[in-house]
């Protein structure tokens, strides 16, 4: 056996700890109820997610609805696409303020993300020359630690240098996401190295666009880039990236050692990193079904995936099932109109109907896997964001790097709440310990 063989063999046999004593000691794993809610941990005013009701002390699973400072999401979306506006510089200046800007301040905002794109001169170099990465979030989190020392008030944790910071992060994210994707290219693929300076008077979306692929892109694309951003934006104080954002600002740290904390959360396959893991997914599924419009072969399929005998043998249907979200995850909602509108322009409507027939199946052949007390799954809003982007030529490798240039403004506004709000309070939770004590052996004795 290999020295890391048998520390492997160890560490599991150590960290194995009995199901049973978490209902002993009234433990909530996950932090979820055995009702499947989630244990209260906090206060907010950001986002707001409701995906069930409680009624007599039982959840009642509805449609979701998703709120940001009160506004629900799809109402926002209606105001900005109907007046043929991009919305994602509304949706962040009402996130990090707490209000709708009205003209003037929306001009003003608009302004600064358009001046603070513009990275460290030494940044660029250093970054596209020096870091070389495998992993866009990976290159993102570093680019920002690095980014700590290109601010010489990094440390100064007042409301105003804190909105400083956020709309600088904003501002910079795409432009960070754009380079590394050429920087990898470049790296490991040999392809050409593409530098393309942000454009004044482009929104966040036709700027990320035009950095990817200069001109050539169209309205429709920038439009649905726009709406991805914008529903992507915040999911209330308990997701796992917004959460490890409070966490860790809660220690009254610097707001780049929060944001890098909360990338490499975000990353994660069971979070954001999931629209990567449906698109595995996907590939591997119609590589397998041989008849995509056989429902009983597909949930032949999904039941093997649960079963852990295919796919990644995680037993995952990844983009399917959510924390809070029952009948129905409403950015999924909105994303699969569009995916199936691309499908028909861009000629891909068996594949839709694929996603579509899984989004139907899979909750069924989860109730069936799971038993009477399964809990009530739905699409999640990974589910068709990978497909949606597949659509408009993104590459796969920046599917989750999307995500972040999104999230950075819910994570800005978490953290502003979290170290302004008068009632705060370090975060520190208590473990249970259920080691045995043992006696310290010499050396010689072991
Ligand atoms: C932006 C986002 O983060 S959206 C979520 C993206 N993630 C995914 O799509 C990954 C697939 N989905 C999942 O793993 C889960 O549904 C999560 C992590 C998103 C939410 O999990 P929750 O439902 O809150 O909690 P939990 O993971 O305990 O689920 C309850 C049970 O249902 C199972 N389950 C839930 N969703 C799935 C799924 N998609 N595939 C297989 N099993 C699932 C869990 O394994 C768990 O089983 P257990 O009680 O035997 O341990
Ligand atoms: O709320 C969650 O647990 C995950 C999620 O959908 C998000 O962060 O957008």
């Amino acid at each position: 056996m290999t020295l890391y063989e048998k520390l492997a063999k160890d560490a599991v046999a150590s960290s194995d700890i009995d199901k049973s004593l978490f209902d002993t000691f009234s433990v909530k794993r996950g932090l979820r109820n055995a009702d499947f809610s989630g244990v209260l941990v906090g206060l907010t005013t950001i986002g707001d997610v409701e995906g069930y009701d409680k009624v007599d002390g039982k959840l009642v699973p509805k449609d979701g609805k998703l709120f940001y400072r009160g506004v629900e999401l799809k109402d926002l979306a209606k105001g900005f696409q109907s007046k043929q506006r991009h919305g994602f510089e509304e949706t962040a200046y009402l996130l990090l303020s707490g209000s709708l800007p009205n003209t003037e301040e929306l001009k003003a905002f608009t302004k600064e993300l358009e001046e603070e794109r513009h990275l460290p001169p030494f940044f660029s170099k250093n970054m596209i020359l020096s870091l070389r990465g495998r992993d866009i979030m990976n290159m993102l989190a570093r680019s920002v630690l690095g980014l700590y020392t290109a601010d010489d008030n990094a440390e100064d944790l007042s409301p105003e240098n804190l909105l400083k910071q956020a709309v600088s992060l904003i501002a910079k994210f795409p432009v960070i996401v754009a380079y590394s994707y050429f920087g990898m290219r470049h790296s490991f693929q040999k392809k050409s190295l593409v530098i393309r300076h942000p454009q004044p008077g482009l929104s966040t979306a036709e700027n990320f666009l035009y950095m990817l692929k200069g001109d050539n892109y169209s309205k429709l694309e920038a439009d649905l880039l726009d709406l991805s951003l914008v529903i992507h934006a915040e999911h209330g104080g308990g997701n796992n990236s917004s959460f490890t954002t409070r966490v860790v600002s809660s220690a009254q740290t610097d707001t780049y050692s929060a944001i890098a904390a909360a990338l490499g959360s975000l990353k994660g396959g069971l979070h954001g990193g999931a629209n990567l893991k449906v698109m595995d997914m996907m590939e591997n599924i119609k590589a397998n079904v041989q008849n995509w419009r056989d429902e009983k072969e597909i949930k032949a399929y999904l039941l093997k995936i649960l079963n852990k005998e295919a796919f990644d043998n995680t037993g995952k249907i990844y983009g399917i099932g959510h924390a809070i979200y029952t009948n129905s995850d409403p950015r999924a909602v909105l994303l699969k109109e569009k995916a199936e509108a691309l499908a028909i322009e861009k000629g891909r409507l068996d594949e839709f109907h694929l996603y579509a027939a899984i989004e139907r199946l899979a909750p069924q052949v989860f109730y069936d896997f799971k038993g009477a007390n399964a809990k009530v799954i739905c699409a999640n809003v990974d589910f068709y964001s990978g497909f949606v982007y597949d659509c408009l030529q993104i590459p796969k490798e920046i599917y989750t790097p999307i995500f972040a240039v999104s999230r950075i403004a819910g994570w800005c506004a978490h953290r502003i709440e979290e170290v302004t709000f008068s009632s705060k309070r370090i975060i520190r939770p208590a473990y249970k310990n259920v080691c045995d004590r043992i006696d310290y052996i010499e050396l010689d004795n072991r």
